[in-house]
This record gives structure tokens, sequence and C-alpha cells, in this order.
């Protein structure tokens, strides 16, 4: 998929190993000082849109014990220069970065003991990529009466850059000032990171751990009929899904295949009347046998936990094409995990957090990154782990993100709206891993269109699907 490039979110350890590499650059403090003027900058920008201007504001820091200190005090001395009236609280003061400290207090720099009440922005710089748990008592004590916005430098502090476990307390930031390269905590943790701008210290960071589509990523990617299409050109999904008891899964999933792509829709079950009802273009049959062939099937919403699902889903599995197996499949699938694990064609498995304790034998836990990772590996097959952000990992160890941005999504009937779209983009031959990724954008945006400020249920948001579709390739 084309440009701009994919998002990429690294390990802390990496970086270090990135900013190593520099040599002199690090050791003489190059590095940060270019993150500080690039954290600098962006607190200056901040206050010019929020104030219209940059002198005569007033900002505070808030001071740890390491160079994540040291970056925030170089940025104040920066900042007094351009006439901001800057103080500073030390939460370690015996170890706050001498240097840095140094240069603030020359350049006029004040050491308070507590945010003023005229600040108009906070800086944190507590702590960065060393962080551990949550904010110390001595940091905790001053954010708590903080009411301004919060520049975060690095990562919140009281955030795990690694796992983007959100301590409590930990900082709530509305903008995270970072360098060189994403940090993992980025992409899982926006709520707590806000909106994050990369400063270029001249670092190269390699082999990110964690990716994000961008739009354009996602509208490239999306298959679309060409002048030599026909109607299995773009692939044929088979859903199984809905039953008597349950016929609006298979509606609901049926939805969302067949809005996602041009390609061809069959379904199997019990509810093939009310399918056809609302969707004449889907091909219904009323078993397996009788079902023709397909690219994928999606296999599960509403679909029974019997003995007859289990049948079905084992022959589902046995055959060669993708598959993915969702809700009640997953339920199956958990008394019997030999059918992936000794599955060798692309399996794209979508578990909500119940299904996934289910699965996984334990909840998901605040590490959700080590998770998802740790049953994909366990299985040999993709998982797609569902929240506001969404997790899709592939057995490897490669993850790729969505954040959602919205939770409109979160009414029921909203996960057969997403396999539907999912096994539509697994039809056309995308990967499991992308397929998942990039269903799971369209979704999180076809969400907000229809929602639109108000509640959704799960028709609603498959009515949008076509909308978000044309959304993004309105961006490229
Ligand atoms: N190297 C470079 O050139 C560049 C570096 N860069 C910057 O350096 C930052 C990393 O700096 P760093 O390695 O000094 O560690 P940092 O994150 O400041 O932690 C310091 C100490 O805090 C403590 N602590 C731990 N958890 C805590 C908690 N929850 N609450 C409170 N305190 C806690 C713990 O010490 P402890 O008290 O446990 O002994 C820990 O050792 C990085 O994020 C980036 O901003 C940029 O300038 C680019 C160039
Ligand atoms: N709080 C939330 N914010 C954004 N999206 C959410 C939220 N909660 C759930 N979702 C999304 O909504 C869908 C819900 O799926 P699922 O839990 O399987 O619902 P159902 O079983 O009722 O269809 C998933 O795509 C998930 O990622
Ligand atoms: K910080």
């Amino acid at each position: 998929m084309g440009h701009p490039p994919i998002k990429r979110y690294f390990a802390a350890e990496q970086i270090r190993v990135a900013e190593e590499a520099t040599g002199r650059l690090l050791a003489d403090g190059v590095l940060m000082r270019r993150a500080a003027s690039g954290l600098a900058g962006a607190v200056a920008a901040e206050l010019r849109s929020r104030h219209g201007a940059v002198y005569g504001r007033a900002v505070t820091l808030v001071i740890g014990s390491g160079d994540n200190g040291g970056d925030a005090l170089f940025a104040g001395a920066v900042l007094r220069r351009r006439g901001v009236a800057v103080s500073a609280v030390l939460t370690a003061p015996d170890r706050a970065h001498a240097a840095g400290l140094a240069a603030f207090r020359s350049a006029g720099g004040r050491v308070v003991d507590g945010v003023p009440d005229t600040a108009e922005l906070v800086v944190d710089g507590v702590v960065g990529l060393r962080g551990t748990g949550p904010l110390r008592e001595a940091a905790a004590a001053v954010f708590a009466q903080v009411r301004v916005p919060v520049v975060a430098v690095d990562v919140p502090s009281g955030v795990d850059a690694d796992t983007g476990v959100v301590h409590d307390p930990s900082v709530r930031a509305e903008i995270t000032v970072t360098f060189g390269a994403r940090r993992i905590a980025h992409a899982l943790a926006p709520a707590a990171c806000g909106r994050v701008e990369v400063v270029d210290i001249g670092i190269d960071a390699d082999g990110a751990r964690v990716e994000m589509l961008s739009d354009r990523d996602v509208a490239e990617g999306w298959p679309l009929p060409g002048p030599a299409s026909t109607k299995y050109t773009q692939g044929v999904v088979g859903v199984i899904a809905g039953s008597d008891r349950y016929p609006g899964a298979g509606i609901l999933c049926s939805a969302g295949a067949v809005a996602a792509t041009s390609g061809m829709v069959r379904y199997v079950g019990s509810a093939a009347a009310t399918v056809v009802d609302h969707f004449p273009e889907v091909v219904v049959a009323p078993d397996l046998d009788g079902a023709g062939r397909v690219q994928a099937w999606v296999v599960g919403p509403g679909a029974g936990t019997d003995d007859a699902a289990l049948e079905l889903l084992r022959r589902v599995l046995a055959t060669d094409v993708p598959v993915l197996v969702d809700a009640d499949g997953l339920t199956v699938l958990a008394h019997h995990p030999e059918l992936v694990v000794e599955r060798h064609h692309p399996t794209l498995l979508t578990p909500h957090d119940g299904e996934f304790e289910r699965l996984a034998g334990r909840s998901p836990g605040h590490d959700r990154l080590s998770a998802v990772r740790g049953l994909a590996s366990a299985l040999g097959a993709t998982v797609l782990l569902k929240g506001k952000v969404t997790l899709v990992a592939d057995p490897g160890g490669e993850v790729l993100v969505n954040d959602a941005g919205n939770s409109w999504a979160a009414t029921a009937g909203a996960g057969d709206v997403l396999s539907g779209i999912a096994g539509a983009l697994l039809a056309a031959g995308l990967s499991p891993r992308v397929a998942g990724a990039a269903a799971a954008r369209v979704h999180a945006l076809a969400a907000d269109l229809a929602a639109d400020g108000a509640p959704i249920g799960a028709s609603e948001l498959a009515r949008a699907v076509r909308p978000a579709v044309r959304s993004l390739r309105a961006v490229r």
C-alpha cells in the first residue's frame, strides 16, 4: 500500500539503539538540543493558536529526574528567550537534569513550588522512555491541581511507552511531542497522548513493532472494479451467520459484505429468506453442499454453538480459502482450538474481550498488545482484538492498530457488520492482517458518518460503509 507511508511505532529499546547509533550527537547533547528546540516550537505554536501570541504568555514545566526533564528545561530556556514567562516545578529537586536546569535558570526561568494560577499551559517532563508504573506521589500531587492543557514530552508520564498501559494516576495530554519516531504508546493510548507530533532529531529507528495504515493506505488498497472485472474477480465471500433465533446477524454480516466490495456474496444458513428480502443480490443456499465456490468464508455471527455449528465450522476450516471466524464461531473454537492450530491457510479471528477470554483462557488485561500477540502465536492465526483501539496481530508478531477515533460503534450487531466487511476484503485477496485493519478503519468511519452526533444502531452503520469508503478515496 502506498503514500504517505504507514505510521510506524517503536519500542523504547529500539529508540535507544537508534540514539546510540548517532555516537557523538548523543554524547554531546546535540540530540537533546534538537529535541528541546522542536518541543519549544510545538509549545509556541500551541500558545499562538490558543492565545494569538507567544510573547507574554505563561507556561509551567513539571520536571522529573531524567533526560525527559532535560528536554523540557532546555525547551523552557528557548521559550523564555521568546518572551514566555516560564516556571518549573521540580518533583525530584536533587536529581533534575543539571545542564538543563542551568540553561533554564540562566535564561531567566524561575523554579516554583507548585503550578501558578497564571499558567496557561503545562509541560509534562516528569518521565519518558524510562517510566514505569503510575505517576509517583510528588508529580501526582502537582498534576491533580492542573486545569490547563498539558503538552507531554515524549509520552504522558504514567503511560507505559512500550505497552500503552495507562496507569492511575497518569498525565492526560492535549499534545504529545516525541522525537525521531513514534513510540508504541502513541498508537495504543491515543486518549492519553492527544495529538502526537514527531520532531525530527536525525535518528533512524528500524523494524517497527506496531504499524497503523494511513487513510490513503486504506483507500489505495481497497478493491474496486476495473475494466476487466467481472462479478467473480473481486472475490466471492460466503457468509455463514444468523439463525432462526438470530436472523439479524445474517442480515448485518451480509450488509457489511455487500457494501464493502463489488464482489459476490453467498449466504448459507437458515435466515436465507430474510437475507434475500434485505439484499436481493445475495445468492443463498440452505447448506454448505449447495453453496457453490467462494474465495473466503465468514463464519459465526449468531450462527449457534451446537453440534451442527461445530460440524459446519470444522468443514469450513478444512477448506483451503481464507476464513474469518467471529462470535459464536469463536465460542465453538474455544473448545476445539486444534481446528485453527492445524490449519495452514489464512485465518482471521475477530474476538471482543469476552470471546478473547474464552479463546485464551484469560482476559486481554491492560497489556492488550502482548495479549493479542500471544494468542495469535499460540493459535497460528491472525487475531483481531476489538475495541475503540483495534489490534490485529499475525502469528509472527506483526501488528496493525486502528484507533476508531469515536465510539458510536459500541452498539449491538456492529461486530457482525465488521466481519462482513473484513470477509469481503479477504475474498478480494487482502491478507488477514490488512483486511482486518482496513475493515476496522472503514467501520469506525462509517459509524462516525452514520451517527453524525447521535447514537446509531448497526443497520445505520452498515448503510454508511459506502460513504465511508467514498470519503477515504476522496482524501487521496
Ligand atoms: N538520550 C538523548 O540524547 C535523548 C533523550 N531524550 C529524552 O530522554 C528521555 C529518557 O530519559 P531517561 O533515560 O533519563 O529517562 P526518563 O524517562 O527521563 O526517566 C528518568 C527516571 O525517572 C524515574 N521514574 C520512572 N518511572 C517514574 C514514574 N512513574 N514517576 C516518576 N519518576 C519515574 C526513574 O528513576 P528512579 O527514580 O526509578 O531511579 C527514571 O530513570 C526520553 O523520553 C526523551 O524525552 C530526547 O531528548 C532525545 C535525545
Ligand atoms: N467503545 C468503543 N469505541 C469504538 N468502537 C467500539 C467500541 N466498542 C466496540 N467497538 C467496535 O464495535 C464493534 C463491536 O463488535 P462486537 O463486540 O462483536 O459487537 P456485536 O457482537 O454486538 O456485533 C467492533 O468493531 C468494535 O471494535
Ligand atoms: K513525559
